[in-house]
């Protein structure tokens, strides 16, 4: 389980985090909700051990974020983070050699399924290919954590889809920890079990996706229509 309790984060005049407090299960998939600009990236990055709490706590099954944290978290940045001189099977080389979790066979297997090559060069390659290769290099390894920061942004449908059927391919419930960020709920609607939706720096609404439906008699898309443009629920 990774916990915020009461966290705080300020850029500047910018307070990114405003008392942030939510809870995001273990061995589920949750979807990271909100506007741009409501802090979803800001709490990724924390979780990853980029950028820390000025107060508050970020506790991953009760310890902060450290070297020993990073080693179980795969994290894909927003940011086009690949170095462009690369070939996709470089990147990999580069990446596995931070990871012990490194899995070479399901590394293959994701190529093939992705329909990339190792000798592709990230400079030439197109947008949604680039966006296939990041999910490639997260992917490939079996990490405890998986953080997606906007996956499905900027992308065309059908390679939406291929990133959507690349998440739950392998995906161990019970064990494995998903969090994707996304203004998007549409696409993820029938894939998370759980729901955080963020607003100016806090977690406004959580829980269970299916009970929130439920209780609410809503889908997520009309639930976060209700949470965004009335600002209370
Ligand atoms: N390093 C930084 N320096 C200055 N301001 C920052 C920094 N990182 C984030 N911010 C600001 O903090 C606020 C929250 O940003 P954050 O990226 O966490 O939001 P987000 O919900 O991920 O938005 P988006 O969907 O646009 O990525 C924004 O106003 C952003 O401009």
């Amino acid at each position: 389980m990774i916990g915020f309790q009461e966290v705080t984060k300020q850029f500047g005049s910018t307070r990114a985090l405003d008392q942030a407090t939510m809870v995001f299960p273990k061995g589920k998939i949750t979807g990271f909700l909100g506007p741009n600009g409501s802090g979803k990236s800001t709490s990724l990055k924390m979780i990853a051990g980029l950028n820390r709490p000025d107060s508050g706590s970020v506790l991953i099954d009760g310890h902060r974020p450290s070297v020993e944290t990073k080693k179980d978290i795969a994290y894909l940045p927003e940011i086009d983070h690949l170095y462009p001189w690369m070939t996709i099977g470089e990147a990999a080389d580069f990446t596995k050699s931070f990871y012990e979790d490194w899995d070479h066979n399901k590394y293959m297997e994701l190529m093939d399924f992705l329909q990339l090559e190792p000798s592709m060069p990230i400079k030439k390659i197109s947008k949604g290919m680039r966006a296939k290769a990041k999910l490639l290099l997260t992917f490939s390894r079996d990490a405890k954590i998986v953080l997606l920061d906007e996956p499905l942004s900027g992308i065309d449908i059908l390679t939406r889809e291929q990133i959507i059927q690349t998440i739950i391919r392998d995906y161990r419930a019970g064990e494995q920890s998903i969090i994707i960020s996304t203004h998007e709920i549409q696409e993820i609607e029938g894939l998370i079990d759980e729901v955080i939706f963020m607003d100016r720096g806090r977690a406004v609404l959580q829980g269970e996706a299916e009970i929130l439906r439920s209780e609410r008699n809503k889908s997520l898309v009309e639930l976060m229509k209700e949470v965004y443009h009335h600002g209370n629920f």
